[in-house]
């Protein structure tokens, strides 16, 4: 499901964070935004998230869609009393809402996020007690779970070692290219850009 925008504007109270930004995001590939801090990569991923609503200009996503989205690792709380097939299961309940019971289907759902992040042998382990890689992990597989068309990730290798990032890049590339997912992450590595599929620069708001 490529996503389509077309001159967005974003604003924060009296401060124009995005200007007029157009581009499209293909489906079953990645797309890298980069750019300084402060350069307005958040505010384009809460705007495709639809926690933000563009000041002027339309985002088009095809069809309906409800996006997953990791957000930046210190917007998450360190010390969730939760295990990691817990954590990956919360992934089910926006399709199936959190009281209900979890269908076979869903099950294996959460068995294929933790297989294909590498983390099914830390299912019945305590969050809080996990590496950073490894909770970073959990968090992607969490997002895998809700079986989104489009999937958003704000610098989910921020503070991780070379070979977690990169961990972590491959398995974003194998999302996008065997389910044919939209993958959009917002990065300050190089090496993590270079292996998107596309990259969008923006600097003071602006696409360059
Ligand atoms: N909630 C907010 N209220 C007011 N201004 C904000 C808010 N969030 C972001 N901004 C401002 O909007 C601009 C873009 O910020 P944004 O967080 O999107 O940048 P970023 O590229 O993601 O930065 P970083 O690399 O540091 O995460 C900045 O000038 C920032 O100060």
């Amino acid at each position: 499901m490529p996503v389509t925008l077309h001159e967005v504007t974003a604003d924060y109270p009296g401060h124009r964070a995005l200007h007029g930004i157009s581009a499209t995001l293909p489906a079953g590939a990645v797309t890298a935004l980069t750019g300084p801090n402060g350069s307005g990569k958040s505010t384009l991923l809460n705007l495709l998230a639809g926690t933000l609503t563009p000041t002027t200009g339309t985002i088009s996503y095809g069809r309906p869609c409800r996006p997953a989205y990791v957000v930046q690792r210190s917007a998450v709380p360190d010390a969730l009393p939760l295990t990691v097939r817990e954590a990956v299961t919360m992934g089910r309940w926006a399709e199936r809402g959190p009281w209900r019971r979890l269908t076979r289907a869903d099950r294996a759902v959460v068995d294929d996020c933790l297989t294909r992040l590498g983390i099914a042998d830390l299912a019945h382990r305590q969050l809080g007690g996990l590496s950073g890689g490894q909770r970073q992990r959990t968090l992607i597989a969490q997002a895998l779970a809700q079986r989104a068309p489009l999937l958003l990730l704000d610098e989910p290798t921020a503070a991780l070692d070379a070979a977690a990032q990169r961990q972590i890049t491959d398995t974003l590339t194998r999302i996008a290219a065997e389910d044919g997912t939209t993958v959009v992450h917002a990065t300050h590595h190089p090496a993590e850009a270079a292996a998107a599929d596309h990259t969008l620069t923006l600097a003071a708001g602006h696409l360059c």
